[in-house]
């Protein structure tokens, strides 16, 4: 691609890391081409970068990247236990391609910037050949990410995935969110069926499957979190069967490389995913998308 063409977007090396970086008038944003992960969205309005990203994350080109939002595809969690398959899928750590770039302006300015990816590699660990996977993202006031999943095959393929997006927060223990109401399944205790407490607070180790809440009229799922001094940070989402809430608290995240001891004190996954299964029809296509803001008080 021709990168010269776009004002608003540059291939940049952050941490020995091949990543497009995006600046137009709402925003700069980051996306490592290794994991198709985006790393950071800033807003213009707030000036605050609303995702998180560990400071021991590792850059290697082989590890998941820990932070900004992994993509699990074409499986979220375990595929199956008792062999080296990895979790959440093998695309997060694969270097992906940039495609296509779109902007949009206004009189003056550039306005909003879509980047189009795909892995490099596809068809891994008995994939079947006929399943692609494309991503979009789009960086304006909002920051849009879809996962556009496709079979090309005669037969239906079954998938799991998830956008595991983390956010950032002032402080965990003080954190709120609404809009997540529904049962779930608590994975830290295995029990199913659970019903949260309201407001949705995290007093310890948090790794929720709740079932979605899509409004009707919308076909979405909206959730604020409450935690910035200035602004709140909404999430919205559809295609999505389940909303995966986590945070791994102290004795967790001390235990996790890539996470410094208090790294759990300013993130939270807010994850849209298919945890029950999608149906990829024959010759079809299915969608699961996130977008979030953050909304000055
Ligand atoms: O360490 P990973 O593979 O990136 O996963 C992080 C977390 O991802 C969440 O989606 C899972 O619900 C957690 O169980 C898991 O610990």
């Amino acid at each position: 691609m021709n990168f010269t063409d776009y004002k608003s977007v540059s291939v940049i090396t952050y941490k020995n890391t091949p990543c497009i970086q995006i600046k137009n008038a709402n925003a700069e944003a980051l996306l490592s081409l290794f994991g198709g992960h985006l790393l950071s969205f800033t807003p213009t309005s707030v000036n605050e970068n609303i995702l998180w990203l560990s400071e021991e994350a590792i850059f290697d080109e082989k590890t998941a990247i820990r932070g900004g939002v992994p993509i699990c595809w074409p499986w979220f969690a375990n595929l199956r236990s008792g062999d080296d398959i990895p979790a959440h899928g093998f695309v997060r750590s694969q270097a992906w391609q940039l495609i296509a770039i779109e902007e949009k302006s206004d009189a003056a300015e550039i306005t909003e910037t879509t980047l189009t990816l795909q892995p490099e590699t596809l068809s891994l660990y008995n994939t079947s050949a006929h399943l692609t996977v494309r991503l979009v993202v789009t960086i304006s006031k909002d920051c849009k990410i879809s996962l556009i999943s496709s079979n090309t095959g005669n037969t239906p393929i079954s998938i799991t995935q998830a956008l595991h997006s983390y956010f950032n927060v002032k402080d965990i223990t003080t954190a709120q969110i609404d809009g997540v109401t529904s049962n779930y399944y608590d994975k830290v205790v295995d029990t199913h069926g659970n019903t949260p407490s309201l407001p949705y607070k995290f007093e310890s180790e948090t790794d929720r499957i709740h079932v979605a809440e899509v409004d009707t009229s919308t076909n979405s799922q909206t959730v604020t979190i409450r935690s910035h001094n200035n602004f709140d940070i909404n999430i919205g989402q559809s295609g999505h069967d389940s909303i995966i809430v986590w945070n791994p608290y102290i004795d967790k995240s001390k235990s996790m490389k890539d996470m410094a001891d208090n790294g759990y004190e300013t993130m939270l996954c807010i994850e849209a995913g298919n945890t029950e299964g999608t149906i990829v029809d024959a010759h079809s296509s299915v969608e699961i998308s996130q977008w979030f803001s953050a909304k000055t008080r």
